[in-house]
């Protein structure tokens, strides 16, 4: 059935053309005392290094030092009617850690974890998803609640050095907060308004907000006095929740979304700055972004967009080096210093 299709991100039938994302079905959290206790090795983290989403827990996994208490597997980067498959031994194109088949119960595909726990389950398949080994559950499928839960939940199983690294300080919860809400309507789930849209008037309706508020960004870079980070000397949050988005804007959105007002390496200075910061001297960063899956698996699955499923070859580099410019802005920049 048409409507059913995994691609059909908004119904064939649906007038407005706008994409609305479901809620997360799987709401649990790991709680001392609860029905999901912190363990070493009892939680599996499913990812694809494709998805921003996921892309966050794996972040706050390396920040926390979590590597040896939560194992994690990452799909394949196509994905296809079935939804998201694991890799196979043949799979030779699909680079990075744990791209390997499902280790927990030899599973084909991310969906079989889901029937698996409900027969009857009727959301979407999705990564990231928190997996119980011990009770065959799952946890959560909800990254922002996942994220939380790495920042505390592990903390009696962690050495002080990681136990101190606090990645949402009560002095910044509020603002925070605040970032979140415009972040995620405007930008994290903005992007994916914006393309999957399927009428002019639904993707210039995202589109707009979604500029809208990366010049608000880039503006809070721009007047803030502080570095490197979003609110200063110390990762935190909104670190975490903007870099998936941004770093994959330039390789994918611009083009694949048509998001395309303007681009990060050549359109906004401070946020470019920030990007590469993270990228080139945090490890928990760069060590997270594989470029090949979120390259290929936008332009290759989503054939509702990209029929061909031609994956565009530039922008090369997908990231500049900190000390590189494209040749608008450097050119830009010469002028300048030569007054
Ligand atoms: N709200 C969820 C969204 C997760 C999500 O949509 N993940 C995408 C990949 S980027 C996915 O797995 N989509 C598969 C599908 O919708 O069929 C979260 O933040 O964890």
């Amino acid at each position: 059935m048409a409507a059913d299709k995994i691609t059909n991100w908004v119904a064939p039938n649906d007038k407005t053309g706008e994409f609305k994302r479901g809620q997360s079905q799987f709401r649990n959290f790991i709680k001392k005392g609860g029905e999901f206790p912190p363990e070493k090795g009892r939680y599996h983290l499913y990812v694809s290094y494709a998805c921003p989403w996921a892309h966050r827990t794996l972040i706050v996994r390396q920040l926390k030092g979590l590597e040896d208490i939560i194992p994690y597997t990452s799909v394949h980067w196509h994905m296809q009617e079935k939804g998201w498959r694991f890799a196979t031994p043949e799979d030779t194109d699909a680079p990075g850690e744990n791209v390997t088949p499902d280790p927990v119960n030899k599973f084909t595909h991310l969906r079989d974890i889901y029937f698996s726990v409900d027969p009857e389950y009727k959301g979407r398949f999705t990564v990231p998803t928190l997996y119980d080994v011990k009770q065959k559950k799952i946890v959560s499928n909800e990254s922002s609640e996942i994220i939380r839960m790495f920042y505390t939940e592990f903390d009696d199983l962690l050495p002080e050095k990681y136990k101190n690294v606090n990645l949402f300080p009560e002095n910044l919860q509020k603002q925070i907060e605040e970032t979140n809400e415009w972040t995620y309507n405007d930008i994290n789930n903005g992007v994916y308004r914006s393309g999957f849209a399927t009428t002019q008037e639904a993707h210039e309706k995202a589109v707009v907000p979604l500029f809208k508020s990366l010049d608000r960004i880039e503006k809070h870079f721009a007047e803030s006095k502080e570095g490197p980070y979003y609110y200063g000397k110390e990762i935190t949050e909104a670190d975490i929740r903007l870099y998936p988005t941004l770093i994959r804007f330039d390789p994918v959105y611009v083009q694949h979304f048509k998001t395309n007002i303007r681009d990060i390496r050549s359109g906004y200075p401070h946020i470019h700055k920030w990007l590469r910061h993270l990228y080139w001297n945090v490890p928990a960063f760069k060590d997270t972004t594989e470029f090949t899956h979120i390259m290929r698996h936008y332009t290759k699955s989503h054939t509702q967009i990209n029929p061909f499923s031609i994956t565009p070859v530039g922008p090369q580099p997908p990231i500049l080096r900190e000390d590189e410019e494209v040749p608008a802005v450097a050119y830009a920049l010469a002028q300048r210093n030569s007054k």
